[in-house]
Parts: C-alpha cells; sequence; structure tokens
C-alpha cells in the first residue's frame, strides 16, 4: 500500500442525527438573537468575511453559524465544520461554545489551531512527501531565535553567488515569517543557483536545517510549508479533506500570516465555504508576519462578501465611547458600536490611576479589589490585571497583597514545563483529569462535572451517538471514580508526588485511546507535553495541602484574579480591567511600531465589560507614550493620584 491509499481521514463518522431543522425555522440558540448584518452573513453559504470590533461577537457567530450549518444540514453529515484559530485557548473556547450550543453536532465540528492543523497533516502524511522532501530520521520543533537568523543570513550573503549577494540584505526578524514563509516549496528541490534572492535564501534555510543528515529541524512556519506542499502534491489529500471539511472557519482572520493565508488558498480556495471573522484595529502579530490588509486580500482572493457589524454585547456604552476614541485613530472610517450590554450603575467607567511605587499600586488595588467583592456579588475571576508584558514582575507583589484578603492571582502567562498556564488549563486532557480527580475526591454534588467527564470519554471511546456504548462509558467511569477515590484515600497530598498521582490517572483510563484521540482532535497539542506540564503544576500545588480538595482548587485557581499580558487577554472579557503599567518602561517598543503599539493597547482595554482601570507611575510622559495619555485626555478619562 502506498502513503497516498491511506489518505482517508481518520476522524470517526459519527451517528447521523435523528432530526434536521428547516432553514426558515432555525432560530440561534443560547442568545435572543443576532443583529442583521449578522442573520444575513450567517445565511450567505459562500464566502463570507466578518468585520466588526471587540465584543459585537464575532466568536459568537462562528459558534451560531456553526449550529445553524449543523443543524439544519447545510453541513450534511458526516461532513465536519473545521474551525481554526491561532492561539489554544481560543480554539477550546470556541470549541466549547459550539458543544454548549449544539451538542449533538458537537462532534462534526473540529476546533484546533492553524499550527496543530497544518502539524497533524505532517505527521500523518509525511511518507506521501515528494521524495526531494520526504524526512528519513523525523524532526524536532525548534525555533531558531534571531541570532542564529543572523548567523545564518550572514553566512548566506557570503556563499550567495556574485549576482545575489548584493540582494541578500533580509530583516533577521521577519527573515523566517516572510520569506521562508512566502515561498512555495517547489516539488523538486532546485539544484541550480540560477534563482531570486528570496528563492536563494528560503532553499538554503531549508537545507541547512531540514535536508540535511540527521533529524531535521522545523518551526511552525516550516511545517505549514510541508503540509501545503503535501497538499499540492497529493491531489487525493487535498479532495479528502475538503470532503471531511466543506466548511472553513477563521476566527481572528486580520493575525494571518502569508503562509496561513497560501495554506487555505492552496487547501480549501475552490471549493470549500470559508468564513473569517476579525477586526483590523486588533491585529497585534505583525512583528510574527501577520499580513497588513489580510481581510481585503481575503475578499478578493476568494471572492467573498464582506458583512459590517456594529452592536457591542460586552461593553457598557461609556466603555464602548472610549474605545472609539482608539478605534479612531487606528482606522478613521470606524464606526462607533452601538452598546447593547446593560451599563451598571454606580460605577467610573474609566479612570487612570497615579502610583508613587509598585508596592503601594499592589496594596491599593488588592484593598479595593477585596473591597469590591465584598459590597458586591463579584467574584475574583471577574477581575482581571492586565499589562503589556513582563507580568511576572507584578505577579509576587499582587499575589501577596490579595493573599492577605484571602484572594488567589493566576498568572495565565506563567510557564509550566515547556507550555503556558493557560494552555494547560484549557487543555481537553487537564479538564478530564481534574475531572475525574474531583469526581473522585468529591462523590456528589457535581452533576454538571460528572457530564462533561462522560462526553469527554464518549467522545474518546467513539461512543457520542450510540446509547450502548455511552452506557458502558458511564458504568466504566463510575468504576474509575470508586478506584481512584481509593487511592486518594490512602494517598494524601502530603505523601504523595505528583508523578504517582499522574501515573494513577493514567493507569485508570485508556490512555492509549486518549492519546489516539488527543491527537486527532488537537494534532499540535503533544499529549507528553500536557501531561509533563500537569505533573510539574501538581507537584508546586501538592506543596504543603492536606486535602486533594484544596490541591485542586489551588490547581485550577478558577476562582482567582486573573495576570495576564495584552496578547493572551485577546478574545477574553472581564468586568473590570486593570490596564498596569502605561509608562514608557512596558512600552518602549511603541516608538518602533505605533500602528501596532496602539493596536495592543486597543486589545487589552477592549477587555473590560463594566470599569477600565488605567494604572501608571510619576514618570515623565513624554516620548511615544504620550500619544496614549493625549488619547485618554481625549476621552474624557479622569485622572487620580493615589499616593
Ligand atoms: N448575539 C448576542 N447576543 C447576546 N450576547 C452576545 C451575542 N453575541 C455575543 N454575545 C456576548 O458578547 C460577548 C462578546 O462576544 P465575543 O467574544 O463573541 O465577541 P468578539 O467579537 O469575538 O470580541 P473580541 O474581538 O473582543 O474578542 C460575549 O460575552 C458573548 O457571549
Amino acid at each position: 500500500m502506498s502513503a497516498s491509499d491511506r489518505l482517508v481521514p481518520t476522524r470517526r463518522p459519527t451517528l447521523r442525527p435523528t432530526t434536521l431543522i428547516p432553514v426558515e425555522d432555525w432560530r440561534p440558540a443560547g442568545i435572543e438573537d443576532l443583529e442583521p448584518a449578522a442573520w444575513q452573513a450567517l445565511r450567505d453559504t459562500g464566502n463570507v468575511a466578518v468585520v466588526a470590533g471587540p465584543g459585537a461577537g464575532k466568536t459568537e457567530f462562528l459558534a451560531q453559524r456553526a449550529a445553524y450549518l449543523l443543524q439544519t444540514g447545510l453541513c450534511p453529515w458526516p461532513q465536519h465544520i473545521l474551525a481554526i484559530s491561532f492561539k489554544r485557548d481560543a480554539a477550546a473556547n470556541l470549541g466549547r461554545r459550539v458543544a454548549a450550543r449544539v451538542p449533538e453536532h458537537a462532534s462534526r465540528f473540529a476546533s484546533m489551531t492553524f499550527d496543530a492543523f497544518t502539524k497533524g497533516l505532517v505527521d500523518r502524511f509525511a511518507p506521501a512527501l515528494p521524495p526531494d522532501w520526504r524526512m528519513s530520521h523525523g524532526y524536532d520543533i525548534r525555533m531558531a531565535p534571531d541570532s542564529e537568523v543572523r548567523a545564518f543570513l550572514n553566512t548566506v550573503a557570503f556563499s550567495a553567488p556574485q549576482a545575489l549577494a548584493r540582494q541578500v540584505g533580509f530583516q533577521p526578524g521577519r527573515f523566517v515569517s516572510d520569506i521562508v514563509g512566502g515561498w512555495s516549496l517547489p516539488e523538486s528541490v532546485p539544484t541550480d543557483d540560477a534563482v531570486d534572492a528570496v528563492s536563494y535564501a528560503a532553499r538554503e534555510w531549508w537545507r541547512a536545517r531540514y535536508l540535511r543528515p540527521g533529524k531535521a529541524e522545523v518551526d511552525f512556519v516550516m511545517l505549514n510549508r510541508l503540509a501545503e506542499l503535501l497538499v499540492r502534491a497529493v491531489p487525493r489529500l487535498r479532495r479528502a479533506l475538503r470532503m471531511t471539511y466543506p466548511i472553513v472557519f477563521v476566527d481572528e482572520f486580520q493575525d494571518t500570516t502569508s503562509a496561513q493565508f497560501s495554506f487555505l488558498a492552496s487547501v480549501f480556495g475552490e471549493e470549500a465555504a470559508v468564513t473569517t471573522v476579525g477586526d483590523s484595529k486588533q491585529r497585534i502579530m505583525g512583528w510574527a508576519g501577520a499580513v497588513p490588509e489580510a481581510v481585503q486580500r481575503f475578499t478578493s482572493t476568494f471572492q467573498a462578501t464582506a458583512y459590517w457589524l456594529a452592536w457591542n454585547f460586552r461593553s457598557s456604552d461609556a466603555l464602548v465611547e472610549l474605545q472609539h476614541v482608539i478605534a479612531s485613530k487606528l482606522d478613521p472610517t470606524t464606526v462607533r458600536a452601538t452598546s447593547k450590554a446593560t451599563a451598571e450603575d454606580g460605577h467610573e467607567p474609566a479612570v487612570l490611576w497615579t502610583f508613587s511605587g509598585g508596592d503601594r499600586e499592589a496594596r491599593f488595588i488588592a484593598d479595593w479589589i477585596a473591597r469590591d467583592i465584598a459590597g458586591s456579588d463579584r467574584m475574583p475571576a471577574d477581575f482581571a490585571l492586565i499589562a503589556r508584558q513582563k507580568v511576572k514582575d507584578f505577579e509576587p507583589l499582587f499575589r501577596a497583597r490579595l493573599a492577605a484578603h484571602g484572594i488567589r492571582v493566576r498568572n495565565d502567562d506563567a510557564r509550566v514545563g515547556k507550555i503556558t498556564l493557560q494552555d494547560l488549563l484549557k487543555s481537553d486532557t487537564t479538564r478530564l483529569f481534574v475531572g475525574l480527580l474531583r469526581l473522585a475526591h468529591q462523590p456528589r454534588g457535581l452533576a454538571a462535572l460528572w457530564q462533561e467527564v462522560s462526553a469527554t470519554l464518549e467522545r474518546v471511546h467513539g461512543a457520542a451517538d450510540d446509547e450502548t456504548a455511552q452506557q458502558r462509558v458511564g458504568e466504566d467511569l463510575s468504576d474509575l471514580t470508586t478506584r481512584l477515590r481509593a487511592w486518594l484515600q490512602a494517598h494524601p497530598p502530603s505523601t504523595t508526588s505528583a508523578a504517582d498521582a499522574v501515573r494513577k490517572v493514567l493507569d485508570l483510563v485508556d490512555s492509549a485511546a486518549l492519546r489516539r484521540y488527543m491527537k486527532a482532535t488537537a494534532p499540535g497539542e503533544e499529549f507528553d507535553l500536557v501531561t509533563g506540564a500537569f505533573e510539574a503544576r501538581l507537584e508546586t500545588v501538592l506543596d504543603g495541602a492536606d486535602d486533594w480538595g484544596v490541591v485542586l482548587d489551588e490547581f485550577e485557581s478558577a476562582d482567582a484574579v486573573v495576570l495576564l499580558t495584552t496578547h493572551r487577554s485577546k478574545g477574553l472579557e472581564y468586568h473590570t480591567v486593570f490596564f498596569l503599567g502605561i509608562h514608557g518602561r512596558q512600552w518602549w517598543a511603541l516608538g518602533s511600531d505605533p500602528r501596532e503599539g496602539t493596536s495592543t493597547f486597543f486589545v487589552g482595554l477592549s477587555r473590560a465589560a463594566q470599569r477600565l482601570v488605567f494604572t501608571t507611575d510619576r514618570s515623565e510622559r513624554t516620548g511615544p507614550i504620550a500619544a496614549f495619555f493625549a488619547m485618554l485626555t481625549e476621552a474624557g478619562v479622569p485622572e487620580v493620584d493615589q499616593g
């Protein structure tokens, strides 16, 4: 059997759902209604670009469009919708929104990151690569640091044929994203030097890292290029993908790189119906190669219809007004959104607080949050501390000051093992393990969790639409939790290592099936990386605890004030946002790219639903940062010195 004979989708076909809803009777699930333009976009079965500002419900729109296409049979059984996001947590959030809206169809909605999708293709089909590009010893994933790219470019400039040498002057920071990412791999590696500077440099890069003896070394841009070559060179694979996924969604389209764009066009350019949602004012990945006019490029390449949404479901009217001041700097033609969120009484919507130092700031904010929680029904998780960068510098002070009030802090940017805490906590594997441990620890009163865990196990065992198999999964889960309970009772946290606990859970679940399931649903997510990170996190929270419930609460820190960077806050929302560090030290790079810096500012401040507090110190407000203060003044944000 040749490699290409095996090019069939491995997603398990699910059973045909019983009833379909006629198109004209379909109504949104979980929300009351959509705005008129969103309805039009939802019913458009061609290629669609939805363009809208923060809080407009772009992600929700995708979830509703999925529900519409699946429930009406416009995405007919057994075909799937492929939803591509850029961040793991965004992919997980979208997948969960769809599962909550249309659980009976959730197994036909594949939500994953771009990198996961392309890596999954390479991992499954690499033997079908054209002979010149076949790997003999597998690959390692490694992003080359800037210094290495610089050294490589120096070598290339030196070795390039005379005529090209003068042209080989690429920017090291953009070389991989733009030059390697923009070069479509030819089926045969060109052997002569009669090529242009781009092809020469790109080919040399592949020679140095991939086409070399021993194990290849690749990054996600290279995996993308290999996946694109695969589908181009193996028409059966392209056909199989289009048949499996006749409908494709891309979230946060403004962050698409040229490699990702060309991949989409190559695989899904002709027959699939592609829906993109995005906001060019929130383009903050330019440094990673995001193309400047992605939406326009999409509408022209894919002949897509663009729809503009103008409602904001997240933020109060006063905050929408403030957002509009900043949005207008990024795009003077932008239309002010209409707030559909109820504004709560008694809040100053936006304010700038000045502090004399970090300790004073942490103490003041911690006391303020504690008072606010005591006087309301808000929880710690309603508050976010967002900063441009280096959030770990803020962590110790805020942790100590909030702990004095019994409030936890969760640093979502913290590295745990080889991934971030945010990625660990969003992973299905983590949720399954924590769910099992919780059900074992507390046998009663966790009905919703029981349902979530059984639903995951049903998917793992391909039992989602099979009643007998579901019953078996239910019985296995009872048995598993009973055995795990006995183990937890015999192994209190104080005398147990995280490694033992993880081993026990892996012994009890069918870890081979789980590994296979994760490979199919989250192909870029390395199972061992997640279990390694799980163990690392468990180790830190086991320390000194004497109750498994406390350990699990600490592990998840679900009810904590969240500390995160603006980049990681993308797509998220909180009742109250403290935007920390509006000063030159946090925003030192603003001068080199004011457009992207202002977009980053915009992303951070548009996470707030009701209250937004900017904080700064008494340093000079000259230089590029002066533009932010001017915008806050223009928006009428009052400043208060808090000592
Ligand atoms: N049609 C709707 N009716 C009611 N609430 C909605 C609707 N659409 C979205 N929401 C709510 O509005 C909030 C913002 O939605 P969503 O996260 O989808 O916006 P977004 O456009 O993706 O935002 P951003 O670009 O800032 O990430 C969420 O709390 C969501 O549940």
